[in-house]
């Protein structure tokens, strides 16, 4: 045992040459300090027992005398509570909570407000909260309580059937919100009817698939355009969609476009942007690439969403809407030039499509939704333009619905023909004069009624659903109207004269 030189010639000495690994003998011989220090921990930590075997003094785990612990208080534990006082929390309701209705104004940087604040908690929702109000003090204790009896949240039958009906009305929009969402399931509507019992056909952009490249849309889009049919505006609206993104999507801003205005007069086109005006913007469009109408109103209200959201590099512009409505005849119009595909029949858009406008807006084309709707008919899903004509099985049947909305006087300018009394009289008379006979010089019913359809969902017949505001019109508007009106006669006896005299050429 020695330093190391000593050590090496005690080994060489004593013929030990086996173990190369000399060390040299001191303190801690066998362990470094590090080893030492983990062994103390378990030798010095036990407990202390006499030769007995009996416990002297506890090991410190084992210990019932315990220390005085304390953690130091931080003030990062309290880093994401914020205190708001009464007041300022009165001031931001007041000042955000009419702003943020505003469908014409915009809240930026919605996340770095508490915008959670501007409600007040619902607490009819849990039964709990108004426990007071429904069983008092006295009702549950003292002599006059009347705890046994059930309990009901109402204190008068007329109070239970106002909540009844209220609860009902929450449960319908509830299960046509469900049903927006694509959570339908075989659901009846009003009468008990389920929709199956709609033809198949009926049923058309309705389908899960549909909804899902909806969402996707919605998702992706900054901004969403919801493009209506100048002639129907509310029955080509789908208010379950903007009731979603109310709910869902509040921040992003969406905006109606009016299109295929060239089909209806200015005063109609102009009435109907007034009404609509009052819930969302509206524009009026008309869709086309060489002739088109509302595009500078549209491209610069892009720019300007553009420019307000400019921490962003690009923004996406989603078209939704109904089929057949011209979302793709939209984005053509825009692009100038055809980059989509664009049919005057529904459903021609199957996928969402992405396109660029420009360097900072991207548009997104949508396939068209119908919102299920149990009130609607057959009659109302086709002269929407939803269904392919070719697919309705007994087209007579609706002849009297298209007689109903035009009037007789463009049905007679279109086809050229008179003196009908009701819808089968018109099929044989237009199908006489246009030859369109089967076998045995019978009128080719189907076929023809299959056309007068198309016609009038192609716009060539005019038609359209009046504004709702049409009685208050100004005079100026109504002068207005009458000028125009006078104007479309005289072009369309002219366009008649002009193709008489090439006929008689
Ligand atoms: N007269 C007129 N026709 C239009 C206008 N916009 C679109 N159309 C016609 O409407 C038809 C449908 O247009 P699309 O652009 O395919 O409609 P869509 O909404 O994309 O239809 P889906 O693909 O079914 O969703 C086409 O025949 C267009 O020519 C318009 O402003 N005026």
């Amino acid at each position: 045992m020695g330093n190391f030189k000593k050590e090496k010639s005690r080994r060489t000495r004593e013929g030990k040459t086996k173990d190369g690994n000399l060390r040299v003998k001191g303190e801690n011989f066998y362990r470094d300090g590090k080893r030492v220090q983990f062994l103390n921990m378990y030798t010095k930590g036990g407990a202390v027992k006499n030769k007995n075997g009996d416990l002297i003094r506890a090991a410190p785990l084992q210990d019932a005398t315990i220390p005085t612990a304390r953690v130091q208080p931080d003030r990062r534990w309290f880093g994401n509570t914020r205190v708001i006082s009464q007041d300022a929390l009165e001031h931001f309701r007041g000042a955000m909570g009419e702003t943020q209705k505003d469908t014409y104004q915009v809240l930026l940087r919605r996340n770095k407000l508490p915008m959670s604040l501007l409600e007040e908690k619902d607490t009819t929702e849990s039964p709990r909260a108004n426990i007071l109000e429904t069983e008092s003090y006295n009702h549950t204790f003292g002599p006059k309580s009347q705890r046994k009896k059930p309990r009901i949240a109402a204190s008068s039958l007329e109070d239970l059937v106002n909540d009844a009906s209220n609860d009902s009305k929450v449960f319908q929009e509830k299960q046509e919100l469900n049903a927006t969402l694509g959570l339908m399931g075989g659901e009846t509507d009003e009468d008990g009817w389920t929709q199956t019992a709609k033809e198949h056909i009926f049923s058309k952009g309705q389908s899960k698939r549909i909804w899902n490249e909806l969402y996707k849309v919605i998702d992706s889009s900054d901004v969403v355009i919801h493009v209506l049919d100048a002639r129907d505006p509310l029955g080509t609206r789908c208010k379950s969609v903007e009731e979603y993104m109310k709910k869902e999507t509040p921040h992003k801003h969406l905006i109606y476009v009016l299109n295929k205005c060239d089909l209806v007069p200015t005063w109609v086109a102009a009435a109907w942007v007034k009404h609509l005006s009052k819930e969302r913007p509206t524009l009026a469009f008309h869709a086309s690439i060489t002739n088109s109408f509302g595009k500078g109103s549209l491209i610069q209200l892009l720019r300007q969403f553009s420019q307000l959201h400019s921490d962003r590099k690009q923004i996406s512009v989603g078209f939704i809407g109904y089929p057949n409505t011209g979302k793709s005849s939209i984005i053509n119009t825009l692009r100038k030039k055809k980059v989509c595909q664009v049919a005057p029949i529904p459903g021609e858009t199957k996928v969402w499509q992405y396109i660029t406008l420009m360097k900072r807006i991207f548009l997104i084309d949508c396939p068209g939704i119908v919102p299920p709707s149990g009130k609607d008919t057959e009659e109302d899903i086709l002269f929407r333009g939803v269904v392919r004509v070719e697919h309705v099985s007994n087209p007579e049947q609706y002849i009297p619905g298209v007689l109903k909305r035009c009037q007789r006087k463009h049905l007679e300018r279109t086809y050229e023909i008179s003196g009908w009394n009701n819808s089968t009289e018109f099929i044989k008379i237009l199908a006489n004069k246009q030859g369109r006979l089967l076998k045995g010089g019978e009128p080719d019913e189907s076929g023809v009624s299959k056309q007068i359809l198309n016609d009038f969902n192609r716009g060539k017949i005019p038609w359209f659903v009046s504004p709702p505001e049409k009685a208050s019109l100004t005079e100026e508007d109504k002068t207005d109207k009458k000028r125009k009106a006078d104007e479309v006669e005289e072009e369309v006896k002219e366009k008649e004269q002009e193709s008489k005299k090439v006929k008689s050429a």
